[in-house]
């Protein structure tokens, strides 16, 4: 797997999307600095997810960004994307290893420190945990974790970590302090006018919280 910057973790929208469309929007956000896009998008079929992905694949192509497919293995490996997120009601993460072969990036979600700690490095790459707020965006989430929960989840994961739900440039110290690589966002960029300034003041408040 090649080295992966978690900083930065745009997940798509397509209803916040809608004034740019998701492809505009990734584009725009990786130039202000996000370094990884997830197309995610829970009412499209394998076919729509193809076709999103493909466009995507091409806008990022030669930016550095990972393209990560949420939930549909079948459409992450007809993209050829860089790599695959699933939840723990999706499929399993040993199967969808073997599905999508050793090289291609796999994410998985947890949201307990018990789920966290039972990620198996040999097939996860990254996790997401979270949320760390309550979020309209993802309306069937689990309860909040706040910080404390959210470095409780990461002392126990033997993976790398971006922290989610509910997280805004603001946000960035707090995440990192808690011992997350990166934040990835929805409506802090996806829902506002300008994704790409939206993406540079939350990566730069990365760069200045690591500095
Ligand atoms: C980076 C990241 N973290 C968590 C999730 C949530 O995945 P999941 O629990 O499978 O829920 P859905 O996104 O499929 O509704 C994610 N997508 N990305
Ligand atoms: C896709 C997703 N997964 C979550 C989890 O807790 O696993 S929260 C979430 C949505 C995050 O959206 P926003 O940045 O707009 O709050
Ligand atoms: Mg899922």
């Amino acid at each position: 797997m090649r080295n992966l910057d978690l900083s930065l973790y745009l997940v798509l929208d397509p209803g916040l999307c809608a004034t740019l469309g998701m492809v505009e929007t990734a584009r725009a956000a990786v130039a202000g600095g996000a370094t990884v896009v997830q197309l995610r998008d829970k009412h499209a079929d394998t076919a729509r997810m193809i076709e999103t992905g493909r466009a995507l694949k091409v806008a990022l192509s030669g930016t550095g960004a990972v393209l990560i497919v949420n939930d549909d293995v079948e459409a992450a490996i007809a993209i050829g994307a860089d790599g695959l997120h699933i939840g723990q009601d999706d499929i399993d993460a040993i199967t969808a290893r073997q599905l999508i072969g050793p090289d291609m990036i796999l994410g998985l979600s947890a949201e307990t420190a018990a789920l966290a700690a039972a990620i198996d490095p040999a097939a996860v790459d990254y996790a997401g945990l979270g949320p760390v707020f309550a979020t309209a965006t993802k309306p069937d989430h689990k309860p909040a974790l706040g910080f404390e929960g959210l470095s409780r989840l990461v002392k126990v994961c033997p993976v790398p970590v971006v922290a989610i739900g509910g997280l805004k440039s603001a946000h960035v110290g707090d995440v990192l302090a808690a011992g997350a690589d990166g934040l990835a966002v929805v409506s802090a960029i996806c829902g506002t006018p300008d994704p790409q300034l939206a993406a540079r003041e939350i990566a730069e408040n990365m760069i200045k919280a690591r500095t």
